[in-house]
This record gives structure tokens, C-alpha cells and sequence, in this order.
């Protein structure tokens, strides 16, 4: 396992913030998440992709685990079924699918997560998520030092919640994937056309983690912020996407203060408003 002492983790968060931390460890074995997490006390942040994360702070007192670039074996099962590890990107693993002629995973193709992330948050667009794929998952218990399986149905994926949110000291260590034979022209092609679809509405020139906030109920939050002019709204380096306002984007060296501030006044004004109290989607560190 490589391990670095006062690490930037600007390559590591899609916001591209710079922040420090004490130790990053990258695992690369099960044995290696043991000796990670088996102590309760000596607590650790995890990160998958770093996709969906906003660094607040420009030093971290705290230890990092990144499931990036390490721990992403992807095995084919028989025919149909993929078993993955939770540090792969799941751009890969769609190519892999593509590459065994198997459908499924095409819209993961532009949906930025590692495997690890996308189980927790089960990760979707446009009416798929993860959890229709997933048999199970492996993971790590830290409260009792095992790893266990838990099924698809036993992790009660709600919309933006699972076991492993309600549980978040939980690792997700791998997954088995249950994909179908397809044709691989047209998965090819749903992937391609995926990806244009949400370049066209997604302010993908710029870093930044995705959808700020949750949807709150009967509403988007879109429609609210333009409503209220903030398209283009701006505290230091933070934008409020011009693309789309569900968005903030890094457009000139942002600090993780600068989003902070910019969610708050706009959580403020739609407030104020709407009377609708939105929440933060992305995982605040
Ligand atoms: N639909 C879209 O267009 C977009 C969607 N997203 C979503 O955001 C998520 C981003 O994933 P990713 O970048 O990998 O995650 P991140 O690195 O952003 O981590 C987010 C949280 O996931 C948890 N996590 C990640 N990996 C593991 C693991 N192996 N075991 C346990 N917990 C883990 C951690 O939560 P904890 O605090 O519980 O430890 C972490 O804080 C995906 O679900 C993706 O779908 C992101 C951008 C765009
Ligand atoms: C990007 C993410 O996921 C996205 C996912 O890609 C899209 C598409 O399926 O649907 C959710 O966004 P969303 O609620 O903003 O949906 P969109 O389809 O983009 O927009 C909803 C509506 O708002 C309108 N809209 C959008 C942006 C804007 O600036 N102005 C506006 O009026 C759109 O025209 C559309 O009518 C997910 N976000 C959440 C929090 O549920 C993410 O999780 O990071």
C-alpha cells in the first residue's frame, strides 16, 4: 500500500481545491482496509473518486483513504456477472462491459465515481441507478473486524441513501454486477450519446462535483436559482454555473471557502423566496 505524509489532494477532488492532509494511504488489498480501519479510534476519511466531495478546509489534521487509482481489479464471472473492486473508476468499468459485449453500465460511461461511490450514493441519471445492476456487495465492518455480503435488497437504496449512508463507518470493499448480452454498436452508441447529452447541459469545461443539492420534493433546484438571477453568481474563485444553475464551478482557483460561502447565500435567497430549505448534496470534509 503507498502511503504519503502531508499530501495535496488537488488531483484527488473533481472541484480541483488544493487542501493538505496529514497521510494519504492508498489500499491495495483487503488486508489492507483491515489494517486501516480496524481501529475505531483512529478515525480516517474516506474518498472514492473524490467526485462528489467539497474539500472546506486547506489543511486536514486527519488521514485520507483513497479508493483512486489502487484496488480496481474488474473480473468477468461467467457469461454476464462482473465482480469490481471499489477503487475502479466507473468510466473503466463501462469500457470493460463494452468490451465483453455486455449491457448496463453504458451511462456510467459520463458519470463521474469510483465503484465505492457509486454503491454508496447509488449512482444514477436520467431514471437508472446502480442498484438495479448489483447482486451484492462485500464489505468491511469495522464495529466487529469482518468482512461480510450483504444483498441488494438488505442495502434499501432510497434516492440519495443506502445502508451504507445510514452506516458511514461501513467500506465498501467490491460488488458483483449482473449486466445482459448486448449488441456492442449499440451500447457503444447509447454510451456516446450519454455523454454529448450531458455535455450539452452540464458545465463539464469547468471542475466541479456535480449537483450541489439534493432535489427537494415536487421541485428542481435549477429553476429556483435562475429564477432568482444567480446564473453566473460569484464569490472568489466559486461560480454559480452559467450551464446549469444546479451547479457550482471552480473558474479561477477557488478555495473550498469560497463554495461554502457561495451555498449558503444561495441556500439563503432560495429560502427566502421559495421557502424551501435546500440540502447539500455533495459530502462536506
Ligand atoms: N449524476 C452525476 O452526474 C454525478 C454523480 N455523482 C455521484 O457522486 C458519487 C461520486 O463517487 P466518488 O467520486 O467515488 O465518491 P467521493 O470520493 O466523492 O466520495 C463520496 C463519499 O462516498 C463514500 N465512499 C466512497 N468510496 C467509498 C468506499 N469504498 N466505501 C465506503 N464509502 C465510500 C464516502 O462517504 P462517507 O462519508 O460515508 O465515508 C465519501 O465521502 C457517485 O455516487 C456519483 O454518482 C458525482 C458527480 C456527478
Ligand atoms: C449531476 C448529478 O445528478 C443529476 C442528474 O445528472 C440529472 C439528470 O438525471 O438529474 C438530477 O439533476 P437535476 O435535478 O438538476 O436535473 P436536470 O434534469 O439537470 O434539471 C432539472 C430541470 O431543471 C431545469 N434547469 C436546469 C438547469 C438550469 O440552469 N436551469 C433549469 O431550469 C432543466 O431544464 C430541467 O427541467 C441529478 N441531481 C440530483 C441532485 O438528483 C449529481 O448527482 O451530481
Amino acid at each position: 500500500m503507498k502511503a504519503y505524509t502531508n499530501f495535496n489532494l488537488k488531483e484527488y477532488n473533481s472541484y480541483r481545491l488544493s487542501a493538505v492532509c496529514r497521510n494519504a494511504y492508498f489500499p491495495e488489498y483487503d488486508e489492507d482496509i483491515r489494517s486501516l480501519f480496524s481501529d475505531p479510534d483512529q478515525k480516517k476519511i474516506v474518498l472514492g473518486g473524490g467526485y462528489n466531495v467539497i474539500l472546506s478546509k486547506d489543511y486536514y489534521d486527519a488521514d485520507f483513504v483513497i479508493f483512486s487509482g489502487t484496488y480496481n481489479n474488474i473480473t468477468l464471472k461467467g457469461e454476464d456477472q462482473i465482480s469490481c473492486q471499489a477503487g475502479v473508476d466507473m468510466k473503466d468499468l463501462s469500457e470493460f462491459a463494452l468490451a465483453n459485449g455486455l449491457t448496463g453500465l453504458e451511462i456510467y460511461y459520463d458519470i463521474p465515481s469510483s465503484l465505492g461511490g457509486a454503491v454508496v450514493m447509488n449512482a444514477g441519471a436520467g431514471g437508472e441507478d446502480i442498484k438495479a445492476l448489483l447482486i451484492d456487495v462485500y464489505y468491511y465492518d469495522p464495529n466487529n473486524d469482518t468482512f461480510n455480503t450483504i444483498t441488494v435488497e438488505e442495502i434499501n437504496f432510497e434516492y440519495r441513501n443506502s445502508f451504507f449512508q445510514k452506516n458511514p463507518e461501513m467500506i465498501v470493499c467490491r460488488a458483483l454486477l449482473q449486466l445482459k448480452k448486448g449488441d456492442s454498436d449499440e451500447i457503444k452508441a447509447k454510451m456516446d450519446k450519454t455523454k454529448e447529452a450531458r455535455w450539452a447541459k452540464q458545465p463539464r469545461e469547468y471542475p466541479n462535483a456535480g449537483s450541489v443539492f439534493k432535489r427537494p420534493p415536487g421541485r428542481f433546484v435549477g429553476p429556483m436559482i435562475d429564477e432568482l438571477g444567480l446564473k453566473g453568481y460569484t464569490i472568489g474563485g466559486a461560480k454559480v454555473s452559467e450551464k446549469h444553475s444546479g451547479f457550482i464551478i471552480n473558474h479561477a482557483n477557488a478555495t473550498g471557502s469560497d463554495i461554502m460561502e457561495l451555498i449558503s447565500n444561495v441556500q439563503g435567497r432560495v429560502k427566502e423566496k421559495f421557502e424551501v430549505d435546500l440540502e447539500v448534496e455533495q459530502r462536506i470534509i
